[in-house]
C-alpha cells in the first residue's frame, strides 16, 4: 500500500519510543522545513539505517533506562555517523548506551523549568538566551554525561540537562523542544537539522506535489482508478493531486450511505465538480447500510460493517465503470491521513483507539490496490497541499466530517427515523455556528444523539420523555489531541433552545466538556 510510495529525500526519522508527543516532534521537523517520519522503537537498527536517514530524534517515552525492559536501541546507531538528537528518554537512553549515568536521583521536574545554558556558542543553543524556559516531563536524570560530550546546559535540579558532541554528531536534551512551552524549542531543533546534521530547509507541501505525482503514475501507469469523494478536505486534495497524475483515468465516486449530514450529497454534487471539474459518479447505497447496520449498537462493529460496505459499493462502481468502457480499474484511491493511520493501530507497538473505515475497517478481501497520497501527513499540511493545488477556499477549510458519518454519531442501533432526527439536530447546531461567525474557531463540532439514554422533560405542560443531544465542539491543531471551545453561552442557549423546540423526541442538549484525552472527539 504506502511501500509504493518512494522515500523522500533527506528524511529525518523520529523513532518513537511511547512517546506523548512523537507526532508533534514529526511535524516541528517538517515545520523546519525538512521531510520527517515516524518509526517505531521496535524496529530493528539495520532496518532503519537503511531508510537511509539523514539525521535521527528519538523521542521521549514512559519507561525508564535502567528498568528490565524498557524499550532499547543498540549502539550501532550510535556509531553510524548519521547524526542523532535525543530527547528526555532518547536523551536518556543515549546518554546511558554511551557509557554515562542515568538513575532515580530525586530530580523530577514536570512542566515549565528554568533552563541555564553554559555554552550559548554550542550547536544547539548558539543565539538563544542564557536563562531560557523549557517544557519538562521525568523523573530519571543523567548525572554524568558519556565521554566526549559536553555538557552544554543544566537548571536548578538537573545537572545535565542537554550534551553535545560534535565530533560524532551526536546531541541530546532532558526537556521536550518540540512544545510550545518551550520558547526557544524550534530554534535549538532547527539548530539540529541545520547545523548538527547539515540539511537544508527544502521541503515545502509543493514537495509532496511533485513527489506524490510522480509516484502516482508510476503506480497506476495506464491503468484506471476511482477516488472515494467526500466533499470533505482529505478526499478532494487526494482526488485533485491523482487527477494531476492521471487525468481522465481518474473517476470519483460519492457514497451516499444515507448518514450523510443534510444538504451534503447535493453540495458535493454540484460545487465540487464545478470547482474541480472531476468525473463523478453518485451512488445511493442508503438501504444497503442501514440494512446491513441494522441491530447494531457496538461502536467497533459499526466501524467495520461501514468500512466493509464502503468497499462493497466502490466495487460495485467499478465494474460499472468497466463495463461503460476502456482499461481495467485497480486503483482505489483514498484521502487517508497520518491521524487515521496512528489510531487505527497502524503503527507497531500503537494501541487501537478506533478503526477509521478506510484504515481498520478495511475488509480483508479487498482487492483495489490503495492510492494514498496523504498518508504520512497532518490535516494542517494536507489544506496546505490542497492550497497549493488551487482547490477553493471553502473546500480546503471545510471542517472534517467521519467518513461513518451520523452512524457514529448515534450512541446505540442506527435507524433510518434517529437519523433523520440527528441530521435536524446537526443542521440547526451548525446553521447558528455559522451564523455567529464561530467555524473558523472551532475544529468541529460533533453533534451526538444518545438514542439509549432517555429523561424526563416538560415540554407545553406535558411530561416527555425524550433523548439527549450531546453538542461537542472542540478546538485542535491536528485532531491528535484538542480541547473543547468555549463557545459564548448566548449561541449555545440558541442551539438548544432551537433543538428542544425544532426536533420532535429531543427535550434536553448538553455540553461535552472534555478534552482529548481523556475523550476522544467522536463518541465511537
Ligand atoms: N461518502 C463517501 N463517499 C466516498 N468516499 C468516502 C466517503 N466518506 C469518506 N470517504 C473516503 O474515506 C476517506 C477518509 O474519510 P475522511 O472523512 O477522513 O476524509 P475526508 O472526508 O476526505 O476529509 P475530512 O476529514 O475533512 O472529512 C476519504 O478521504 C474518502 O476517500
Ligand atoms: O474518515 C474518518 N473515518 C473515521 O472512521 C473516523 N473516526 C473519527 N474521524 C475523525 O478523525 C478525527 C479524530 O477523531 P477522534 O478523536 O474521534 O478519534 C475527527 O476529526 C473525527 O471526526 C474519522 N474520520
Ligand atoms: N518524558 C520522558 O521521556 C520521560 C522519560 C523517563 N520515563 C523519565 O521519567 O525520566
Ligand atoms: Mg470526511
Amino acid at each position: 500500500m504506502s511501500s509504493a510510495t518512494p522515500a523522500a529525500p533527506d528524511t529525518v526519522l523520529v523513532v518513537d519510543f511511547g512517546a506523548q508527543y512523537a507526532q508533534l516532534i514529526a511535524r516541528r521537523v517538517r515545520e523546519a522545513r525538512v521531510y520527517s517520519e515516524i518509526v517505531p522503537s521496535t524496529m530493528p537498527v539495520e532496518e532503519m539505517l537503511a531508510k537511509n536517514p539523514a539525521a535521527i530524534i528519538l523521542s521521549g517515552g514512559p519507561s525508564s533506562v535502567y528498568e528490565a525492559g524498557a524499550p532499547r536501541l543498540g549502539s550501532a546507531i550510535f556509531e553510524s555517523g548519521v547524526p542523532v538528537f535525543g530527547m528526555c528518554y532518547g536523551f536518556q537512553l543515549m546518554a546511558q548506551v554511551l557509557g554515562g549515568t542515568v538513575d532515580n536521583t530525586g530530580a523530577r521536574e514536570y512542566g515549565r523549568t528554568g533552563l541555564h545554558v553554559a555554552k550559548s556558542s554550542s550547536t544547539l543553543f548558539e543565539g538563544t538566551p542564557a536563562e531560557q524556559a523549557v517544557w519538562m516531563s521525568h523523573g530519571d536524570a543523567c548525572s554524568a554525561a558519556p565521554e566526549g560530550f559536553t555538557v552544554t546546559a543544566s537548571t536548578d535540579v538537573v545537572p545535565v540537562a542537554a550534551f553535545e558532541n560534535d565530533e560524532k554528531k551526536l546531541y541530546g536534551v532532558q526537556y521536550h523542544p518540540e512544545v510550545m512551552h518551550s520558547t526557544h524549542g524550534q530554534q535549538v531543533l532547527e539548530h539540529f537539522l541545520y547545523r548538527g546534521a547539515g540539511l537544508t530547509p527544502s521541503w515545502t507541501t509543493g514537495n509532496v506535489i511533485d513527489e506524490q505525482v510522480q509516484a502516482i503514475r508510476e503506480q497506476v501507469g495506464d491503468k484506471r482508478a476511482i477516488c472515494g469523494l467526500s466533499g470533505g478536505v482529505d478526499s478532494a486534495v487526494a482526488a485533485a493531486l491523482v487527477q494531476k497524475a492521471i487525468g481522465s483515468q481518474l473517476t470519483c465516486v460519492y457514497v451516499d450511505h444515507g448518514l450523510m449530514r443534510k444538504g451534503e450529497t447535493e453540495q458535493v454534487e454540484k460545487d465540487f465538480v464545478a470547482a474541480t471539474g472531476v468525473q463523478l459518479k453518485v451512488v445511493d447505497a442508503e438501504e444497503r447500510f442501514l440494512e446491513a447496520l441494522a441491530g447494531v449498537s457496538d461502536p467497533e462493529e459499526k466501524r467495520k460493517i461501514i468500512g466493509r460496505e464502503f468497499i462493497r459499493v466502490f466495487e460495485q462502481a467499478q465494474a460499472e465503470i468497466v463495463a461503460d468502457e476502456g482499461p481495467a480499474v485497480e486503483f482505489l484511491v483514498q484521502g487517508t491521513l497520518y491521524p487515521d493511520v496512528v489510531e487505527s493501530g497502524g503503527g507497531t507497538g500503537t494501541a487501537n483507539i478506533k478503526s477509521h473505515h478506510n484504515v481498520g475497517g478495511l475488509p480483508e478481501d479487498l482487492e483495489f490496490q490503495l492510492v494514498e497520497p496523504l498518508r504520512k501527513l497532518f490535516k494542517d499540511e494536507v489544506r496546505m497541499v490542497g492550497q497549493e493545488l488551487g482547490l477553493p477556499e471553502e473546500i480546503v477549510q471545510r471542517q472534517p466530517f467521519p467518513g461513518p458519518g451520523l452512524g457514529i454519531r448515534i450512541v446505540g442501533e442506527v435507524t433510518k427515523e434517529r437519523l433523520d432526527l440527528l441530521r435536524e439536530a446537526d443542521a440547526i447546531a451548525r446553521e447558528e455556528l455559522t451564523v455567529a461567525g464561530l467555524d473558523r474557531d472551532i475544529w468541529q463540532c460533533p453533534v451526538v444523539l444518545l438514542a439509549d439514554v432517555r429523561s424526563v422533560g416538560v415540554q407545553g405542560d406535558g411530561r416527555t420523555y425524550g433523548h439527549p443531544i450531546v453538542l461537542r465542539p472542540v478546538s485542535s491543531e491536528d485532531a491528535m489531541t484538542a480541547d473543547w471551545s468555549r463557545l459564548p453561552y448566548d449561541v449555545l442557549a440558541r442551539i438548544s433552545t432551537r433543538i428542544t423546540n425544532e426536533v420532535r423526541d429531543v427535550n434536553r442538549v448538553v455540553l461535552d466538556v472534555t478534552s482529548k484525552p481523556p475523550g476522544t472527539i467522536e463518541w465511537e
